[in-house]
């Protein structure tokens, strides 16, 4: 089976998302996830002018070589934007795979090893009881677990907090806006949001929190000790994760699980974390991380430490990357969680999908490949607008990790 033709198709119901298409000789097409947030369009370009042309005229069910040539065949390995193409690549291949055996995608891997996915959802508000009051809604939706986000008291804005509790977008500007940052104010702050959350949800809902990027080792140390009586799921991003010897310094001090990962893009990234039991949970996601083909080398060597995944699953994902996850999710023998933040109406619109939401889990459907089209018509309707993440400053204008 030939490649044909690929074409990238860049649209924005609401927000900007970057999808390839790619057509065979014998008519079978697949779609892949190639979002990057805020740095959409570096993705289309280096799918339309480097790889489309290197895959016109290749076997489609070459999918490991595919991968291999486009990993080992750039020379500038690694990295969001190159690794972002080749998990596109890598989706649609998985997708036209999957229809040529007739089977759904979680088949074509090995099968199921759960009927649903447990999914965790983001509830929240701009001081504590309205966090609580998002949480006890998202309890009421059949969430087991939840994210927690609030507002600082004596800070304007910080991460996670969205003017709609249901959607979450940080790429609100065409150019960046600024958060600011205090952490001594947070540190005070946050054990008593989880104070007053757990008593609410009380003790079976699962409880989470994302500290994305914010703390020194040490601050995220005591944090996590201060949250150890709430017994969170995971904290996430306690710290930036590029020095990972600092994941050593956060272990001596707390047992509040870690979650890290979102931000990588390959097994290179995660292997010290894993290896030395750093994390308990991988965030790697099936856009970021060089498609299906290279996340399972990162949850086989996951499996090995015992460190689950727990994909990252924000609105920025497509629900392209959503179906292709919950089909890995479904297979995954050592799946921890999946993020589900749900897509608008306008963007379900835009890719209509099998997957479906039910008491706390998603299941993906039995529709052969992934289960996600998207409606080329309407896509159109909806050009890109220029949109980019927030920046953070502290409050002396420092500048800070956003
Ligand atoms: O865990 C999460 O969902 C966050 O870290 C994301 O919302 C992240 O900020 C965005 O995906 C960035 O585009
Ligand atoms: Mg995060």
């Amino acid at each position: 089976m030939k490649i044909t033709n690929a074409t990238v198709i860049v649209t924005c119901p609401g927000r900007n998302f970057v999808t390839l298409k790619i057509e065979t000789d014998e008519g079978l097409t697949g779609i892949g996830d190639a979002t990057l947030n805020g740095r959409e369009l570096s993705v289309a370009s280096y799918l339309t002018d480097h790889c489309i042309p290197n895959l016109i005229g290749k076997d489609a069910g070459r999918i490991e070589d595919i991968w291999q040539f486009f990993y080992r065949g750039c020379y500038w390995r690694r990295g969001p934007v190159t690794m972002s193409a080749i998990a596109a690549i890598d989706t649609a291949l998985w997708d036209i795979k999957a229809k040529a055996a007739n089977m759904p995608l979680y088949q074509l891997l090995g099968g199921r090893s759960r009927d649903g996915v447990m999914v965790y959802g983001h509830a929240n508000g701009t001081d504590i009881d309205d966090t609580v009051e998002a949480v006890l809604k998202y309890k009421e939706m059949g969430y087991r677990a939840i994210r927690a986000q609030s507002g600082v008291p004596g800070l304007k804005s910080t991460y996670g907090v969205s003017k709609d509790t249901m959607f979450y977008e940080p790429a609100d500007a065409a150019l960046p806006s600024e958060n600011e940052w205090d952490t001594v104010k947070y540190l005070n702050h946050a054990p008593k949001l989880f104070e007053k959350v757990r008593d609410a949800v009380g003790p079976d809902i699962h409880l989470l929190h994302d500290i994305h990027h914010r703390l020194t080792p040490l601050e995220a140390g005591q944090l996590g000790r201060s949250l150890e009586p709430f017994k969170l799921f995971w904290m996430e991003d306690p710290t930036p994760a590029e020095n990972q010897e600092a994941l050593k310094l956060i272990r001596q001090y707390t047992t509040t699980p870690i979650a890290i990962g979102e931000i990588f893009n390959t097994i290179w990234d995660c292997k010290d974390l894993i290896q030395n039991q750093l994390i308990d949970y991988i965030r790697t996601t099936v856009v970021h991380a060089g498609g299906i083909t290279h996340l399972r080398r990162i949850a086989d060597l996951a499996a090995l430490y015992q460190v689950r995944t727990g994909s990252h699953g924000a609105t920025d994902l497509s629900p392209v990357c959503m179906g292709a996850a919950l089909h890995f999710d479904t297979w995954v023998p050592n799946f921890g969680i999946q993020e589900y933040m749900h897509h608008t109406e306008e963007t379900d619109a835009v890719f209509p999908h099998d997957y479906t939401f039910k008491d706390g889990f998603l299941y993906a459907g039995e529709t052969p490949g992934h289960g996600v089209t998207i409606d080329e018509e309407l896509a159109a309707k909806y050009p890109y607008k220029p949109a980019q993440l927030p920046v953070n400053r502290l409050t002396d204008g420092t500048m800070w990790n956003w």
